[in-house]
């Protein structure tokens, strides 16, 4: 059963996805296209993701792990979703053969072409061409689906590396209420949910025709009355530099704490969808908050809004923390400065090394990305 309350409610059973093969498939020439800036040492890179989960754990927190979860589809499943992802002809009784851990592993991993060849024959002029595309992305769970009070929302994902990633999500999860955002673009790393209104980003990820698309359907389904637009802008539109979602730039910690990239946000235009109206407020998004979490609002200001660390913590994602309890969160160790401000304000920090997690660079991601809440009440 889900329900999700809260962006800063206590955190009780969250999907996570261990990285795999699919970190030992970046090359300086695939990192564009499968949106990542550098590539990590994928050895170092799992410790620091088994240490998040394990951290996690050791909250009481249920955690569902898709990498687990994908060996409950049957076989034939397995099968059937490798042939419609792959764009080589794949000989289906080699697939067979394959035990599920590799069926498995090839849906998310990938299939190069030097792989596929030893399945049967295929056609190709060079080897170093992907069947099926690896899932790179895919320990980044946030993005593709999310849950806000009972209904799960199916995203749709603006770059083409991750289309894949909703449908495989919904098929490995069931979840019973489902609203598949059909139009545009709406991806989870926007999407707040703050006690029956939503504070959304859109413009570098999530788009205003997906907005359109969902946010009327929400209302309708009685999950949601009221929603705060956050007008994303970026330089370049592009799939792996400059902002991406809102969580790379603010985090709501607690009902009356907000993580704030102030230099940023201070400039962006806001929205309220209100009624069957969108209005723009023209006020700075830390004012119109306090109308939605707490008129005594306090805002942690990234860096303490110091040029220089203000930027470098905005880049290493001071923002992008996960709440797990009342007024405790888990937050990347190095953005020392913004940690150090939100225990000022009674906000309990743990944290975890994420030296090679960053390295995805490209939109930026840390813990929250890692993270889609299924229970947060
Ligand atoms: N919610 C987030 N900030 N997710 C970050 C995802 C990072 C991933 N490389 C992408 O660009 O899709």
């Amino acid at each position: 059963m889900l329900n999700v309350k809260a962006e800063y409610s206590p955190l009780k059973k969250v999907v996570v996805a261990s990285p795999g093969k699919e970190k030992y498939r970046l090359t300086p020439k695939t990192l564009y296209e499968l949106q990542y800036a550098e590539i990590p040492d994928p050895v170092e890179l799992k410790k620091e993701h088994d240490e998040f989960v394990q951290k996690m754990k050791n909250e009481g927190i249920d955690v569902v792990n898709v990498r687990e979860e994908i060996l409950k589809m049957s076989k034939n499943e397995l099968i059937s979703l490798i042939l419609e992802s792959s764009e080589c002809q794949l000989n289906e009784s080699a697939l067979e053969n394959l035990n599920k851990e590799e069926l498995a592993d090839i849906l998310i991993s990938g299939l190069t072409a030097v792989e596929a060849k030893k399945l049967g024959s295929i056609l190709i002029p060079e080897d170093e061409e992907f069947c099926i595309k690896p899932l790179e992305n895919i320990m980044f769970t946030r993005d593709p689906g999310m849950v806000i009070g009972k209904t799960y929302i199916k995203g749709k994902m603006r770059w083409e590396s991750r289309r894949r990633e909703p449908d495989l999500l919904v098929k490995i999860l069931k979840p019973e209420n489902v609203l598949e955002a059909r139009k545009g673009y709406f991806e989870g790393g926007d999407f707040f949910p703050i006690d029956g209104k939503l504070l959304m980003g859109f413009g570098t990820r999530s788009s205003a025709l997906g907005l359109s698309y969902v946010l009327p359907r929400l209302k309708e389904m009685g999950e949601i009355d009221e929603a705060i637009l956050v007008r994303l802008e970026t330089p370049e539109l592009h799939p792996n530099k400059g902002i991406g979602h809102l969580d790379t730039v603010m985090g709501v910690p607690a009902k009356d704490v907000i993580i704030y990239y102030k230099n940023y946000l201070d400039n962006v235009k806001v929205y309220l969808y209100k009624g069957s109206d969108i209005i723009r407020d023209q006020r700075p998004l830390r004012e119109v908050l306090k109308d939605y979490l707490s008129k005594d609002l306090r805002v942690v200001n990234i860096g303490n809004a110091e040029y220089y660390d203000e930027e470098r913590e905005h880049w290493l994602l001071a923002s992008n923390i996960i709440v797990i309890d009342t007024n405790k969160i888990i937050a990347y160790e190095h953005n020392r400065i913004t940690n150090k401000l939100l225990e000022e304000v009674g906000i309990k920090v743990i944290t975890f090394k994420g030296n090679e997690i960053i390295k995805e660079g490209g939109e930026r991601s840390g813990p929250r990305c890692m993270t889609m809440p299924l229970i947060k009440q």
